[in-house]
């Protein structure tokens, strides 16, 4: 008979209950926190979909770790045994600690970006950008096209245009780009990979004109995965070669530990180039703490090194990406329209699909994600043009072409059964789409506005 069932790949040693607030008392919350999900208290929330980032549970191995954390404030054997393991799956020379990914974009974008630069990318993350615009650069999207489309099917919706990227060095000049800001999976776009061919042919071209690769890692196990399953001549690979290969054709890489190393914290800065360390190491001092613990304790540095160990096992990952598909897969069958293929770590639903009658000024996405919540109390987040934030140059909204509301997993926590309350409460909204009406900012800070940015409903 042939076997099609799959489990997690672990058991449960410790449970967290979860509480479930009426429909009166969501909705009270949802209004207290300005129909913002990141301004919900998290003990209001039944599902917590609003992010994988530091949301993982972590194994008895890495708990283990903890234990034996050195809190020296110089030269924790931590720090050296992360060190060598970040060489053996990444394959950098240099490390340096920072306290989560951010950290890491903030020292990077300082060292290597001058005003007036120009940093090509395969779509914008948040973050990422903010720091690129900190430092005087302007970030240029040179995704391919159909990563704007949510419902292309390209296996690799992640992977740059060349000849965008080539036409962009060209106008500019090769001395106004520091390096390509290549993101493995792509967050906004989905949770897309990028191929290896891809990888290597912006490898090949970059080396033509003298220009560094920076990867962000974040995500580059699931892209891996993505890379095993779906590229001619990867099946035979380990998630671990192929890592290493991928991230061979790069020059360094920022890492928010918080996802793929299966963390609650910690991220770091990984480079080749010699000069660029010592750089990034004088400066982790002024932002982050000493260079061997970059804000970090020692316990959450060996927690980090554990978690790479786990991180590229086959097991692991091959469920890890099979239940966001799960998810995917239950609302497609409710018909709910969402980005396709389905990502790594989230499933996206199209909101300019799910409420065709909301403009986009009206914050569709943000509309939806408060909905979900009201319904059922799982939370999730708007990647819309909430998340897209204004020009910095002519100071208008951003109107991206991707209103996306994501669904994200954390790792190891939440079962299947999770997945189909959520793929429930969901399709009940789909149902109900009509009485939706959209929302009106009324509050809006200066930087990544999508964190504390407050609403107030609108009537039809
Ligand atoms: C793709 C990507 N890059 C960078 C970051 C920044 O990492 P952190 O949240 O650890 O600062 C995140 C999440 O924030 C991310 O998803
Ligand atoms: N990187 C995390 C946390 C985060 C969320 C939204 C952001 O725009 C920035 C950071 C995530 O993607 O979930």
């Amino acid at each position: 008979m042939e076997r099609k069932a799959w489990a997690e790949p672990y058991r449960i040693k410790m449970v967290e209950p979860l509480r479930m607030l009426s429909r009166e008392e969501r909705e009270q919350k949802l209004s207290e926190a300005g129909y913002n999900t990141f301004l919900l208290r998290s003990e209001d929330v039944y599902i917590d979909l609003l992010t994988d980032s530091g949301t993982n549970a972590m194994s008895d191995y890495q708990w283990a770790g903890m234990m034996l954390g050195d809190e020296a404030y110089a030269g924790s054997r931590n720090f050296y045994y992360l060190e060598a393991n970040m060489q053996k799956y990444y394959g950098y020379k240099y490390l340096v600690p920072t306290h989560q990914g951010r950290g890491a974009e903030h020292l990077i974008s300082r060292i290597l970006i001058k005003p007036g630069d120009f940093i090509p990318g395969n779509m914008y993350f948040t973050t990422t950008r903010q720091h690129q615009e900190l430092a005087g650069g302007t970030f240029v999207d040179v995704i391919i096209d159909e990563a704007h489309d949510p419902a292309s099917t390209h296996p690799f919706k992640g992977n740059v245009d060349l000849d965008k990227l080539e036409s962009l060095i060209k106008k500019v000049g090769a001395e106004k780009v520091p390096y390509v800001s290549l993101a493995a999976t792509v967050n906004m776009a989905g949770g897309q990979p990028v191929s290896m061919e891809n990888v290597r042919a912006v490898r090949e071209l970059t080396a033509r004109y003298g220009i560094r690769v920076i990867l962000d890692a974040t995500r580059a196990v699931e892209n891996a995965f993505f890379i095993k399953e779906r590229e001619p001549g990867y099946q035979h690979k380990t998630i671990a070669e192929i890592l290493k290969e991928f991230c061979s054709y790069t020059d360094g890489c920022t890492m928010s530990g918080k996802k793929d190393l299966l963390v609650n914290i910690g991220g770091f800065l990984a480079v080749n180039d010699e000069e660029i360390f010592q750089q990034a190491r004088n400066l982790v001092v002024v932002y982050e703490g000493l260079h061997t613990y970059g804000g970090l304790a020692g316990r959450d540095l060996e927690a980090m090194a554990r978690g790479m160990e786990e991180a590229v096992q086959e097991d692991y990952i091959r469920h890890r990406v099979l239940q966001v598909r799960y998810l995917g897969e239950k609302l497609q069958q409710h018909g709910v329209p969402i980005v396709v293929p389905i990502g790594g770590h989230a499933v996206f639903l199209d909101a300019k699909r799910f409420l065709p009658h909301i403009p986009q000024d009206r914050f569709p996405a943000q509309t939806l994600a408060a909905a979900i919540y009201a319904d059922s109390g799982v939370r999730s987040m708007e990647r819309g043009i909430v998340s897209a934030g204004r020009d910095p140059k002519t100071g208008d909204h951003r109107y991206p072409k991707l209103e996306l509301v994501r669904l994200t997993i954390p790792r190891r926590v939440y079962t299947n059964a999770h997945m189909d309350v959520v793929a429930e409460s969901v399709a009940a909204v789909y149902q109900e789409r009509e009485k939706l009406s959209g929302l009106r900012m009324v509050y809006e800070p200066t930087y990544l506005r999508f964190f504390q940015a407050r609403f107030e409903p609108l009537a039809s």
